[in-house]
Order: structure tokens, then C-alpha cells, then sequence
């Protein structure tokens, strides 16, 4: 639920957290009250992409970088069609953009879309309280009267959780639509999307790929319709305890051999689909400076991040399923948490992180070309 009106700074704003703890500090963008799952984001660039990454569906997301809003907004760096984030949370926003792409500022942009934020509070103190206690939920709540606390504290409570959300569908397109291969096209993939940034199709566009983008419902039919070289499927928003249609896709597209690749919330898939639990971490990984190890090559790449869940899988033998023996690929050297799972008897992988790289360091684009490898080795 969200209201908005211009020119907002000195309106006042609360964040209210659902374990009581609140901050004072003022609106920024839309006017209004919002609700959602906060989690912090550690990158110190990159905000455009991060609004828009469908993958925030539900969620407050605080910057840990006090400064934000210093390039504005610009109409290239978007990774959908709109800011998916609930609510936003910044220390100090820029008060004159400054880059030749800019076209507006953040804050208008936000009021545009009708984002509720809140700024001038101390995000560094925010930050450290949801290490300490994990993701919450939280509202922010902003204009002249606001209710008191512990109304806003019981509105908050009522608020859904992340655990059990399931979203995928209420991001994902609703129709099938292509992006075809730059020059020469090479290959033919089924992308199933869950909320997927744009940059992802483009990485695989690159590369001589012709992506057929096709709706969080599509069927192994629906696919297997295309006669695809390979099969993708996407991030996206809420639990991957929820996502048992996927699941089942994905194990045809296993049973049948065909190339898989898969992202983030796809990772969780193909984890669940060998038959591995998931579960929820205790305040994510979200930014652009994650070090993860590639255990098939020993390399360490600084990489791009944003998942609350995580796979539960043995790290240091490789583990017997249905469809083969499967491998635990990559791993966070923060926190030894799963970041990667190769099969190792047929052509299928996936990263729980983002080799897109938006934004983000480039250290994975060897992901994107391993999955064309996989391919060409089909084809050979
Ligand atoms: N970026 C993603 O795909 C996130 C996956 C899942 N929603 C999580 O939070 O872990």
C-alpha cells in the first residue's frame, strides 16, 4: 500500500521493525506506508539495478553506502520495466545528481513509482541490528500525523513474511517474447523466468544465443515446443520452498539431458529438483563485493549477490541422485554458504549468485560460456 506526493524532505518518517526497535528520520520518495522484509544491500554502486532487480519483490532494502542518488537516474541501467523493491532506505541521499546519462533524480523517480523511502536515519546502527537479529519485517510509515508506535508496531506484525511467500508469478511476464542472438545466432535456449533481470538474456544474446523468455507457468510442453539447445531458468523473488511447479519442469528438462543453467533462485531449483532442502539464511547475501571460490578450478571471484535462501547440501563429497552424482561447484568464503551445484553426469549446473554482473564485478562471465560449452558438447 503505498501513497505518494511531491516534495517530500521535510516530512517526517518512522521505520518500525517487528521486533519493536524503531527510527526516526525523514520521507524520501513517494509519501506513504509501506511494508516488507528489510534486508541491507553492501553495494556502493549499482542502485538503479537494484531497484529494479525483480528479485526485491517484497522487500525494504537498506543501503549500507551512505551516499545515494549521486548519477541520478538514467533510462539504460534499469533491470525491468519498474522498481520492484518495497521500500527503500537510504543515510544521505544526493541533493544534485551528477552524470551525463542522468535524466532525473532518484527521489522523483521514486515518487513516480511510488516507492515509500525514509533517509536521515543511521543505517549503520539499522545494519548491524538485523546482523544481530536477522531479516525482519518492517514498515515505514511517513507524513505529517502518523499513528502512534504501537499501532505501526501491530501493522507491521500483520504484515505477510518472507518465509512461504510465494512470488515468482506476480513477476514474471504473463506472455513468451524472444531476444534474439547478436550476429550470427548459435543456439536456441528456453528461459523460464521467475522474475529475471534483463541483463541475463543480453549475457547470453552475446553469445550467439537466442532466448525465448517464457512465463513462470510454462510447462516441460510449452519448452520442449521450441526444440531448445539448452534450458534456463531465472532468479526471482520469495521461497524456493514454494516453486514446486519449477521443480517439476526442471526435472523433465533433467530427465531428458537437456543443457541446464540456472540462477539464483534457479540454483535453489535445481537443489530442490536433485532433491536437497532449502532454507532461509539469517540476513542474506546482497551486494557486489561477495567472494566465492570456484571449487572446480580453485579461482576466487568477487562476485554480485542477492539471496536470503540457501541450498542445504554436503560441501565436500559429491552427493548420489536420480539423475547422477552432483557436486557442490562454488562456495561464499564469507560464510561457506552453497553457491554453485554441478551434476557430474550430465550437462547441468547453476550459481547462486549473479554472473550477469548487474551491477557488479565481471569475475563470472566464464559462467555464461560454460553453459555454451555445455551445448556445443550436446550438439558434438
Ligand atoms: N535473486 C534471487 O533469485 C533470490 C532467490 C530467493 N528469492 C532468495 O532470496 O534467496
Amino acid at each position: 500500500m503505498t501513497t505518494s506526493t511531491r516534495g517530500a524532505s521535510k516530512v517526517p518518517a518512522v521505520l518500525v521493525l517487528e521486533d519493536g526497535r524503531t527510527f526516526r528520520g525523514r520521507a524520501y520518495g513517494a509519501v506513504g506506508v509501506t511494508f516488507g522484509e528489510a534486508v541491507f544491500n553492501t553495494g556502493m554502486s549499482g542502485y538503479q539495478e537494484t531497484l529494479t532487480d525483480p528479485s526485491y519483490h517484497r522487500q525494504v532494502v537498506v543501503m549500507t553506502a551512505p551516499h545515494v542518488g549521486n548519477t541520478g537516474v538514467n533510462d539504460e541501467d534499469p533491470e525491468s520495466g519498474r522498481i520492484w523493491v518495497a521500500g527503500y532506505v537510504v543515510r544521505d541521499p544526493a541533493r544534485i545528481p551528477s552524470n551525463w546519462r542522468s535524466r532525473r533524480s532518484l527521489d522523483e523517480e521514486l515518487v513516480a513509482q511510488g516507492v515509500v523511502g525514509i533517509s536521515g536515519i543511521d543505517t549503520r546502527a539499522l545494519t548491524r541490528h538485523l546482523r544481530e537479529s536477522g531479516a525482519m519485517r518492517v514498515g515505514i510509515f511517513s507524513g505529517n500525523s502518523l499513528p502512534d508506535e504501537g499501532t505501526m508496531l501491530a501493522e507491521v506484525r500483520q504484515a505477510p513474511e518472507m518465509q512461504g511467500a510465494d512470488l515468482a508469478a506476480e513477476v514474471a511476464t504473463k506472455e513468451a517474447y524472444v531476444v534474439p542472438a547478436i550476429g550470427a545466432k548459435k543456439f536456441t535456449v528456453a528461459a523460464i523466468d521467475l522474475g529475471i533481470k534483463g541483463m541475463t538474456p543480453h549475457r547470453m544474446a552475446e553469445r550467439g544465443i537466442e532466448v525465448h523468455v517464457l512465463p513462470a507457468t510454462a510447462t516441460a510442453e510449452d519448452i520442449y515446443a521450441l526444440d531448445p539447445d539448452g534450458v534456463f531458468f531465472s532468479n526471482g523473488p520469495g521461497d524456493p520452498a514454494t516453486a514446486d511447479h519449477p521443480v517439476s519442469v526442471m526435472r523433465t528438462v533433467l530427465e531428458r539431458k537437456t543443457p541446464l543453467f540456472g540462477i539464483c533462485f534457479g540454483n535453489q531449483i535445481l537443489g530442490r529438483a536433485l532433491g536437497f532442502g532449502t532454507y532461509k539464511l539469517k540476513y542474506g547475501h546482497r551486494g557486489i563485493n561477495q567472494p566465492v571460490q570456484d571449487r572446480t578450478t580453485g579461482k576466487v571471484e568477487v562476485t554480485a549477490h542477492n539471496h536470503g535462501f540457501a541450498v542445504d547440501a554436503p560441501l565436500d563429497a559429491a552427493t548420489d541422485t536420480p539423475y547422477g552424482r552432483v557436486e557442490v561447484s562454488h562456495v561464499c568464503l564469507n560464510d561457506n554458504v552453497v553457491e554453485g551445484l554441478q551434476l557430474l553426469d550430465q550437462p547441468a549446473f547453476s550459481v547462486q549468485y549473479h554472473p550477469e554482473a548487474a551491477a557488479g564485478p565481471h569475475d563470472a562471465a566464464y559462467l555464461f560460456d560454460r553453459f555454451v560449452k555445455l551445448m556445443e558438447g550436446q550438439r558434438a
